[in-house]
Order: structure tokens, then C-alpha cells, then sequence
């Protein structure tokens, strides 16, 4: 049976959640610490995001979902097996507008982060040499409370970095998201291999739509060219013998910008459905 890790609080948890029960597993109702879900043999154990890589580093726990920061940050060795796409961050440095411009100015500060092994081997790689502060959270307060110069977090929209007089710069320390980790030693046929083609299945559900049109037999190559899909389009002769019904995967982002380049090339009937469920 999989032992699969799911955090149980903060950013990933929801989404966490969200994604397993799309992709058929049993849902917890309540606060349980362990779930088993024998009709898929698995079993779900709630942990915190922190922690998580430690027991799948360990071997205790097959598999998790965790941030990549929080992976890197634990220097546990375990494998990122697949990104997730979803609580896309920056993690990067920020100090009050204006005093900072680079990462070399960090030497001899004070850099105040709840990453402080992530920030600490950055800081190493380059040989800057600087005062690392834990904080456990609302790192963005601590210089003006006095206790920071520097500050080194999770940025998503930047507004909590505003709010705190604070800018970012240098280049991001690292662009992260959610992953699915497994131990080095994890057995890849102990329903792993189900469990990330079912996740592979959500993103592709998530990512793409379906779209459908009819074309005249001589705009058909301009229009498939629009379209190519994830292999080749699905390509079947209309019964008026002039022309054809299109079928194809488009990025669900493309979707608008797709219909209008195919209208011009003379496809009609465009029709967009979204896809509920799907191997590729
Ligand atoms: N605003 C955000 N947008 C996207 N990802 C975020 C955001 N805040 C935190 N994360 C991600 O969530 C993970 C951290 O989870 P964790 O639960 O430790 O902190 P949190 O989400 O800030 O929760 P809390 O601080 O309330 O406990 C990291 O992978 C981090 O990149
Ligand atoms: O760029 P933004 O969209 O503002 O998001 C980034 C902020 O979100 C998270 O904070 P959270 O609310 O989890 O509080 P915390 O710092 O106490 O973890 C993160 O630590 C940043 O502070
Ligand atoms: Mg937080």
C-alpha cells in the first residue's frame, strides 16, 4: 500500500486536497491524522508541509506533496518527482527601497527567513558571509521591528513585501511550486506510478480543452496547423464529402487566440469543451 504524505495546513494544503480528489482518492472529512483509502491502496497521512520531506527522506513515507523551497530548505535527499503546478512562488531577497542593489551587499548584514539552510547555502555558493535570523513567519516585519537589514521569502503577488516598505533584489534564489517527492529508495511500482499518471491526468485536465471545428477540405492543412494537439489531430470526413470535423487538444490559456486564428482560416462550428478526466 502507498503511504502518500499531504500537508495539512497553510498554501498547499486546499490545493493538495483539491487535486488528490480529482484524481479519484477517498477525502478526509474531518481533522483525521492517517486516512486509508483501500479502494485505491493508499493511505493518506496529514502532516505538516515542513515536515514532510523528512519522511519521505527517511523512507517512512513513500511519497508527498510539499513545496520545492520546503524540499531544498529540509536538505533531506529525497526526489523531486513532479512539479504540480500550483502555489507558484519566487523566493527571493528584499530590503527597504532603495538601500540594497545586490546580492553581494548582503555581506556583513543580518537576513532574517524561515529558509535559513536554503539562504545559508546560497549565500555560501557565493561566499558572501552574513548573519542568517530564523523567523518562523512574518519575515517582511522584521527590519522594521529592528532585528533584520535583509529579508529572504516567498513572494507570490509582492504585496505583503509592499505593505512592509520592502523591494526585492538580485536574481530570484529560486522559482518554486508544489512538487510530488518520493524517497530515493521508493519502490516505483508500489502504486506510485498510478498515483502520478492519475496526477499527470489532473494537469492535463487542468491545462488543456478540447476543441472541435469543421473545415473545407482545402483550408484543412492551414487549420490543423493552428491545432497540432498533443500527438496529431483526430481528422474525420464530413458527409458532404467537402469537409472535415477537426478534433484537438488545445492549452486552455490559448483557447481564445486558437478560435480566432481558426475562424480566419476558415474553420466554422468551433466548439470548446473542457476536459473532465484524462490519461495520456
Ligand atoms: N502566498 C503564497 N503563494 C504561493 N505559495 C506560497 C505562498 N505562501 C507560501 N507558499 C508556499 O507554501 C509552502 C509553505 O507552506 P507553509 O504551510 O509552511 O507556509 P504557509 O503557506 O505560509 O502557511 P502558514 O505560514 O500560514 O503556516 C512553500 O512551498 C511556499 O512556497
Ligand atoms: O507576495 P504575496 O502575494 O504577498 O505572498 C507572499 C507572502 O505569503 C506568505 O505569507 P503568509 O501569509 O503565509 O504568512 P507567513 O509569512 O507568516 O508565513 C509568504 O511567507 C509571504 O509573506
Ligand atoms: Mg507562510
Amino acid at each position: 500500500m502507498l503511504r502518500i504524505a499531504v500537508p495539512n495546513k497553510g498554501s498547499l494544503s486546499q490545493p493538495a486536497t483539491d487535486m488528490l480528489a480529482e484524481a479519484g482518492y477517498r477525502q478526509r472529512r474531518g481533522r483525521e491524522l492517517v486516512l486509508p483509502d483501500p479502494d485505491n491502496d493508499v493511505e493518506f497521512f496529514f502532516l505538516r508541509p515542513r515536515d514532510i520531506a523528512v519522511y519521505v527522506g527517511s523512507g517512512t513515507v513513500d511519497v508527498g506533496i510539499t513545496g520545492r523551497d520546503l524540499l531544498l530548505d529540509s536538505g533531506v535527499e529525497a526526489v523531486e518527482h513532479r512539479p504540480l503546478g500550483f502555489a507558484r512562488s519566487t523566493f527571493r531577497f528584499a530590503a527597504p527601497s532603495g538601500e540594497v542593489s545586490s546580492v553581494e551587499d548582503i555581506a556583513g548584514k543580518r537576513v532574517a527567513t524561515s529558509y535559513d539552510v536554503l539562504v545559508a547555502g546560497y549565500l555560501r555558493e557565493r561566499g558572501i558571509e552574513a548573519h542568517v535570523v530564523h523567523l518562523d513567519g512574518a519575515v517582511e516585519s522584521s527590519v522594521r521591528l529592528g532585528i533584520a537589514d535583509v529579508v529572504a521569502d516567498v513572494v507570490e503577488t509582492g504585496s505583503t513585501l509592499r505593505s512592509a516598505g520592502l523591494e526585492t533584489f538580485g536574481e530570484p534564489i529560486l522559482e518554486s511550486e508544489a512538487v510530488l517527492i518520493r524517497s530515493t529508495t521508493a519502490d516505483t511500482n508500489n502504486g506510485l506510478t498510478v498515483l502520478d499518471r492519475r496526477l499527470q491526468g489532473v494537469l492535463v485536465a487542468r491545462g488543456y480543452v478540447l476543441v472541435d471545428y469543421d473545415v473545407p477540405a482545402d483550408k484543412l492543412e492551414d487549420a490543423v496547423r493552428v491545432t497540432p494537439g498533443f500527438e496529431s489531430p483526430t481528422v474525420s470526413p464530413l458527409h458532404n464529402g467537402e469537409s472535415y470535423a477537426v478534433r484537438s487538444m488545445v492549452r486552455t490559456e490559448a483557447t481564445n487566440r486558437v478560435m480566432d486564428e481558426l475562424y480566419e482560416v476558415g474553420a466554422r462550428a468551433i466548439l470548446v469543451t473542457s476536459i473532465h478526466a484524462c490519461r495520456i
